[in-house]
């Protein structure tokens, strides 16, 4: 694994996320993507992206996603940001891979979204410049998502920000979430909408979703959590509905869902404790599964303690 020079990296926190409401429609614009209305949040399940200055630019996954070139976020994003602001990229990128990928939790936005901002401290690069969001959305449709990072609704191909509730959902910041996936299963996101399109199934009801949102009661927004993507990845692979059906079973469980094109499903609970059990309980069922919080924000900056200490690093 190329390691950058610890000294001089920048690391960042890269977090996953999870959609609350998904409704994906029918047709696709001319770079192929449906219109869709998502409303995401992150949540606290992290990689780690390490930048450092090198001779040329390198990528290293660990453990490995089986693809470290173009065909890598983290690659695409540091060629998309060199292009519009014109610099060599000229960097050595590190990515400790702990969000399971083909998972519906935006692993692959999150290190690119990290990957853009180490780059902007490095070239000093204002971040609001609007060319940072262009190459986030030249990267991925969920990518600017994450350069945002609090909870929000993104309309178009699910990249263009349209609304935020950090102040309506406030009470979502730390609210607690348990991760269930079936070991082994993943589903690619260009094969989920591809099956979407050979048997559509409606969205839910946007509009009263968003009012829903809007109104800052939490109770009444997670009635409307929905997402017509996840019926097709249940389609897909019948493990992913047993396990969505089994979460929705468990005690302390106030809404479950698929999150994006799955294989993960979510559930919001109504403790802590609540959400721990049931990862203990989904472990020994032989699933995935991991207990966290929801966050407000995309990638944070973190220091090199914490991101290398001894070749352990601490997550989530
Ligand atoms: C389904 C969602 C829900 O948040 O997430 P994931 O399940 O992947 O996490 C997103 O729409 C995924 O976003 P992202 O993972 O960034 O997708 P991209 O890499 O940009 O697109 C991969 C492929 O998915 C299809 N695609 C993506 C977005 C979209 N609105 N319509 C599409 O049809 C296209 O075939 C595209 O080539
Ligand atoms: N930085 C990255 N991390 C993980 N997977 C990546 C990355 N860059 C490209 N990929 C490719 O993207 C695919 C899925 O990406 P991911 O964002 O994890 O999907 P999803 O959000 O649906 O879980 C992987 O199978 C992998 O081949």
């Amino acid at each position: 694994m190329a390691n950058p020079s610890y000294s001089t990296a920048i690391h960042y926190k890269a977090p996953a996320k999870v959609n609350l409401y998904l409704g994906v429609h029918r047709g696709r614009d001319e770079r192929g993507y449906h219109p869709v209305d998502s409303i995401m949040a992150a949540i606290d399940y992290c990689d780690i992206v390490s930048v450092a200055p090198a001779p040329k630019l390198t990528l290293a996954c660990e453990p490995s996603v089986g693809c470290i070139d173009v065909s890598n976020t983290c690659w695409r994003a540091a060629i998309a940001l060199a292009k519009l602001f014109d610099f060599a990229p000229n960097y050595a990128i590190t990515v400790q891979k702990h969000i399971p990928f083909q998972a519906g939790l935006g692993g692959s936005s999150s290190d690119a979204a990290a990957t853009i901002l180490a780059l902007c401290d490095f070239e000093h690069i204002d971040k609001t410049d609007p060319r940072v969001m262009q190459a986030a959305r030249s990267v991925g449709a969920d990518v600017p998502f994450f350069l945002h990072g609090e909870p929000s609704y993104w309309d178009g191909a699910g990249n263009r920000f349209s609304e935020s509730f950090a102040q309506t959902l406030a009470s979502l910041e730390h609210a607690p979430i348990v991760l269930i996936k079936p070991a082994c299963v993943g589903v690619s996101t260009p094969a989920a909408y591809a099956a979407f399109d050979e048997k559509p199934t409606a969205a839910a009801a946007f509009a009263e979703a968003l009012e829903a949102f809007r109104s800052g009661d939490l109770r009444r927004a997670v009635k409307q959590f929905s997402n017509n993507l996840g019926e097709v990845a249940c389609r897909l692979s019948p493990e992913i509905q047993q396990s969505l059906s089994w979460l929705r079973g468990q005690q302390g469980v106030l809404a479950s869902l698929v999150t994006g094109s799955g294989s993960s499903s979510f559930a919001l609970c109504d403790s802590h404790e609540a959400a721990r059990d049931i990862a203990l309980r989904a472990h020994e069922c032989s699933l995935h599964s991991r207990a966290t919080k929801f966050i407000m924000h995309g990638p944070q900056r973190i220091s090199q303690t914490k991101a290398h200490t001894k070749g352990h690093y601490l997550v989530g």
